[in-house]
């Protein structure tokens, strides 16, 4: 077994549903959630011009192999997105998987670490509040301190 660190991101409709509906699908899938970062509401990052995202860090622990992994979070993007796409026409869930144990992959369809994590306060708030101390198996750096040196100057704000 290894810890999966995953991203959930929503900006559109009711956030906090899609978030919660995804939490559901995803613990059907790799079992219990061993850790849980609070909501935080972040502006957008990259593209700004777009509505303000909630953003949390799930972490389980499994034995699923990183490609069957990224399957399982993509059908359920899509499964929760259909629903969306009748209703807003938008995709408003968004899963990016962060870290997967020590594994290393740069693969056309999965990238691990998420070689944009380091670079995003949205992504390393909420991981350093349920993982500090973990390291960044090719950086060699904590999660915290990851943050410390992160240039990215988003708000992002702890809602719970
Ligand atoms: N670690 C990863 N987690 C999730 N998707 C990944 C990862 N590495 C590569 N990908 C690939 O990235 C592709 C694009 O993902 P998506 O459409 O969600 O991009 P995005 O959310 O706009 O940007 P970003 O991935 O930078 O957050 C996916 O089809 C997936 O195959
Ligand atoms: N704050 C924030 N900004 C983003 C996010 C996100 O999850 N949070 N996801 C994006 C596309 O993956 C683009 N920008």
């Amino acid at each position: 077994m290894k810890p999966l660190f995953l991203l959930l991101g929503s900006n559109l409709g009711d956030r906090e549903a899609y978030l919660r509906q995804a939490e559901m699908r995803l613990s059907g899938v790799f079992g219990k959630i061993a850790q849980k970062s609070k909501l935080y509401e972040t502006a957008a990052w990259g593209v700004t011009d777009q509505p303000p995202f909630l953003n949390q860090v799930l972490a389980f622990s499994t034995n699923i192999p990183p490609l069957e992994a990224l399957k399982h979070t993509q059908q359920i993007e899509l499964d929760l997105g259909r629903i969306r796409k009748e209703r807003w026409g938008a995709r408003v869930l968004d899963i990016d998987l962060l870290f997967y144990g020590d594994e290393t992959l740069i693969l056309p369809e999965l990238i691990l670490p998420h070689p944009q994590l380091h670079l995003r306060r949205f992504t390393l708030m909420p991981l350093a509040e349920i993982a500090p101390d973990y390291e960044h198996p090719v950086l060699h750096k904590t999660v915290a301190e990851l943050l410390q040196d992160c240039p990215d100057e988003l708000e992002v704000k702890a809602l719970n």
